[in-house]
């Protein structure tokens, strides 16, 4: 078996030390090329790379911007060999069978991706769980959402958000880019004054889909891929609770911005992880293969975590069967 090692030396926990012991662990078990990448968007290239040479699997020792580039450069030529949204896979046919199967390594920050697949948040934990994985041939095929707009797209593996999360995304990263770390509290903080500046009066987006009823006024989307949405600490996020890797993609939405809205919904996403948020100004959907967001102005818009830029159409899709992941 032909594997290569990506491994991005800037994320936030990845250090010389787990690199090593990953190297020395995957090399005894498959044939290893590893790489580091050197800039912004080279995992997307070096995974491509991979995927045209034929390799079985490509590994990540990173975060979830690593894995996110990864798999988008696994899944090149976009929309290649996958099955249009809503209709059914033909027998004895699987889209991911075509592509190096995914190993992923918690390395960055948040590792929303490898704990949501169950592995530990851990670089050497995990690695003992994805050696016991290779040597069972234990894999599990996963669904990816895939976002669309203005003649560009790009595939997301737990989350993609319009709206106020997108705004905290920005303003996380603009913090990052000052040399600060990326951690649970920072996000919180920055919500909280963030909460502050974002426009609650004007709700911007409209969401449409095949067989949906329209719904106007929202202020902000989450939509997901797989469920929690994210962690703080190690509490789980569950925004969208019936949200997996196997089905198609939910989301949630609000249509108001006050406190109260705001702190009765935070309460339901921090402590009920498999009952779905309850509230008049919620928007909900589960299980859908594509809706689109339209708003009236420029949106923030952010996948995976990484902030994307201001959006007025996005859809989403899902993508089933879209990769093996060996966990
Ligand atoms: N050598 C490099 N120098 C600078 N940036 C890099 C390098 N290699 C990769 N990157 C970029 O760093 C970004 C962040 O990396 P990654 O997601 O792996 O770690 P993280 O930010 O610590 O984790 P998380 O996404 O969980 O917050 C990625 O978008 C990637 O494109």
């Amino acid at each position: 078996m032909r594997a290569m090692l990506l491994v991005n030396p800037k994320a936030t926990t990845t250090n010389a030390r787990t690199r090593d012991v990953l190297i020395r662990a995957l090399g005894a078990a498959v044939e290893l090329s590893v790489e580091e990448t050197r800039y912004r968007g080279h995992a997307a290239a070096l995974a491509a790379t991979a995927r045209a040479k034929g390799y079985d699997v490509v590994a990540v020792l990173g975060g979830d911007g690593t894995i996110n580039e990864t798999v988008n450069g696994l899944l090149n030529p976009v929309n290649g060999g996958d099955v249009p949204p809503g209709e059914e896979i033909p027998p004895g046919e699987d889209p991911s069978a075509g592509r190096p199967a995914l190993i992923v390594i918690p390395g960055g920050s948040a590792n929303v991706f490898a704990r949501a697949l169950g592995l530990p948040n851990d670089p050497v934990e995990s690695t003992g769980a994805v050696l016991e994985a290779l040597r069972e041939g234990r894999r599990r095929t996963v669904g990816l959402g895939q976002a669309l707009w203005e003649g560009q797209s790009r595939y997301f593996t737990f989350c993609s958000g319009m709206g106020y999360d997108a705004e905290v995304v920005r303003a996380v990263e603009g913090l990052r880019g000052t040399g600060r770390k990326a951690t649970p509290a920072r996000y919180v903080n920055t919500a909280l004054r963030h909460y502050l500046a974002t426009d609650k009066r004007h709700p911007a987006m409209r969401l449409t889909g095949p067989g949906i009823p329209a719904a106007e006024g929202v202020f902000m989307a989450i939509i997901s891929n797989t469920s929690p949405w994210t962690y703080v600490g190690t509490r789980p996020v569950t925004p969208t609770p019936w949200a997996s890797f196997e089905t198609g993609l939910d989301l949630l939405g609000l249509r108001r911005m006050g406190p109260m809205t705001l702190a009765a919904t935070i309460r339901q996403i921090l402590t009920e992880s498999d009952v779905l948020p309850a509230g008049r100004h919620l928007v909900q959907l589960h299980d859908e293969p594509e809706f689109t967001l339209t708003a009236e102005r420029p949106v923030a818009f952010q996948l995976d975590g990484d902030y994307l830029g201001e959006r007025e159409t996005v859809t989403f899709r899902s993508t089933r069967n879209a990769l093996q992941v060996l966990v």
